[in-house]
C-alpha cells in the first residue's frame, strides 16, 4: 500500500515524524506535519491526505489516550500498518545554558512521564509546562517561556540545542507504537504475523460482560497483546474496551471471534488488520486452525443436508 501524502503528529523532528520515515515510500511522498492527534486524523477523514501516522502506545507509559479516544468515535478510520520506533530522550537547552539554572522544562505528556524519575532526581524543583510534542518543546525553546526542553538528540543536534545531559528516560529500552491510519479501504493481505484492532463499547451493565468479551477470544484460541478501558465520555461508569488481537480477519478464528463478539456488542469498531512490526507470528492451536474451522463447517453444512 503506498500513499502520495501523509498528516503526522509534527512539527518536524517529533518521533512520530521518525516513525513516518520508516514506511517505504513515504520519504518521497508529501508530508503534512499538524499540532494534534485529532488534527492528524481530521485530515484523514476529510480526504485531504491518504493517511496519518499516530503514536498509540510506550512500553512505559502505556496507551496514548487522545489516540484511542479518536478513533473510537466519529467517521470510521483503519490501521493499516504499525511501526515500532526505539525512543531515547535528551534534555536540550539554548547554546550556553547550563544544567544548574534549568527550573522550567517543557515536553510531550509521554515524553514528561517517562523522564520523570530522571527529573526528580536531578532537578527536584523543575516545573513541568506540557507542549503537544517533543519537537514543539524542542522548537518554542527560542521564545524563553521555559529553559529546556525533553526531545529526541536528532533533533536537538538539528536545532543546534545544548544538550545539558543524554539518556534521560526512566527505563533505557523503551519503545513506542505508531499506527498508520486510513479510510476504510481493502484490508492489507494477511502475513502469518497479523494484529486485529477493535473496540468493543461494554454491552451493559451485567455481571459477567468482559468474561463474555473475553471468552469470545480465548474459546477461539485468540491471543490479546493490548487491552485497555476508556471511558465513553457519556456518563460516570460507561466504558468501551480498545482491544489488539493476534491473527487477521481472514483467519478462520478471527472472523469467527468477531462474529461472537457482534453478537454481544453490535455496536463493536473493527479498526483494522494488520502485519505485526515485529513479525512475530501468532501460535495456533490445531483445534483452532483455518481447517479445522472449515472442517467443522462442512461437517455442520452436511448435517443439514441430511448427511
Ligand atoms: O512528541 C513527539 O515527539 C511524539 O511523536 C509523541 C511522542 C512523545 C513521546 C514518546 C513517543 C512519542
Amino acid at each position: 500500500m503506498a500513499f502520495s501524502s501523509y498528516a503526522y503528529l509534527g512539527p518536524e523532528g517529533t518521533f512520530t515524524e521518525a516513525a513516518l520515515l520508516q514506511v517505504p515510500g513515504a520519504a518521497e511522498a508529501h508530508r503534512l506535519p499538524v499540532a494534534t492527534v485529532g488534527a492528524a486524523l481530521g485530515e484523514v477523514r476529510s480526504g485531504r491526505v491518504d493517511a496519518a501516522m499516530v503514536p498509540i502506545e510506550n512500553s512505559v507509559e502505556g496507551g496514548v489516550s487522545a489516540t484511542l479516544d479518536a478513533v473510537a468515535v466519529g467517521e470510521p478510520l483503519r490501521i493499516v500498518r504499525e511501526e515500532l520506533v526505539a525512543i531515547t530522550f535528551v534534555l536540550a537547552a539554548r547554546p550556553g545554558a547550563r544544567l544548574d539554572d534549568v527550573r522550567r522544562i517543557s515536553t510531550h505528556g509521554h515524553a514528561w512521564a517517562q523522564c520523570r524519575g530522571w527529573v526528580h532526581s536531578h532537578i527536584p524543583e523543575a516545573e513541568y509546562l506540557p507542549a503537544s510534542s517533543t519537537a514543539a518543546a524542542a522548537h518554542g525553546l527560542a521564545e524563553g517561556a521555559y529553559d529546556a526542553a525533553v526531545c529526541s538528540p536528532l533533533l536537538a543536534e538539528r536545532l543546534g540545542l545544548a544538550v545539558l545531559a543524554s539518556d534521560i528516560g526512566d527505563v533505557s529500552d523503551a519503545v513506542t507504537r505508531f499506527i498508520l491510519v486510513t479510510r476504510p479501504t481493502v484490508l492489507p493481505a494477511p502475513t502469518g504475523a497479523d494484529k486485529t484492532s477493535l473496540v468493543i463499547p461494554l454491552p451493559e451493565d451485567h455481571p459477567g460482560a468482559l468474561m463474555e468479551i473475553l471468552d469470545q477470544f480465548a474459546a477461539r484460541g485468540v491471543n490479546l497483546s493490548r487491552i485497555e478501558s476508556r471511558p465513553t465520555g457519556q456518563f460516570l461508569g460507561d466504558y468501551f474496551f480498545s482491544i489488539d488481537a493476534d491473527g487477521h480477519l481472514a483467519d478462520a478464528r478471527v472472523a469467527d471471534a468477531l462474529k461472537g463478539l457482534h453478537r454481544i456488542s453490535p455496536n463493536l469498531r473493527f479498526l483494522g488488520s494488520y502485519a505485526r512490526a515485529d513479525k512475530r507470528p501468532s501460535t495456533i492451536a490445531p483445534r483452532t486452525s483455518d481447517e479445522a474451522f472449515d472442517a467443522a463447517e462442512s461437517w455442520v453444512e452436511g448435517l443439514r443436508g441430511g448427511s
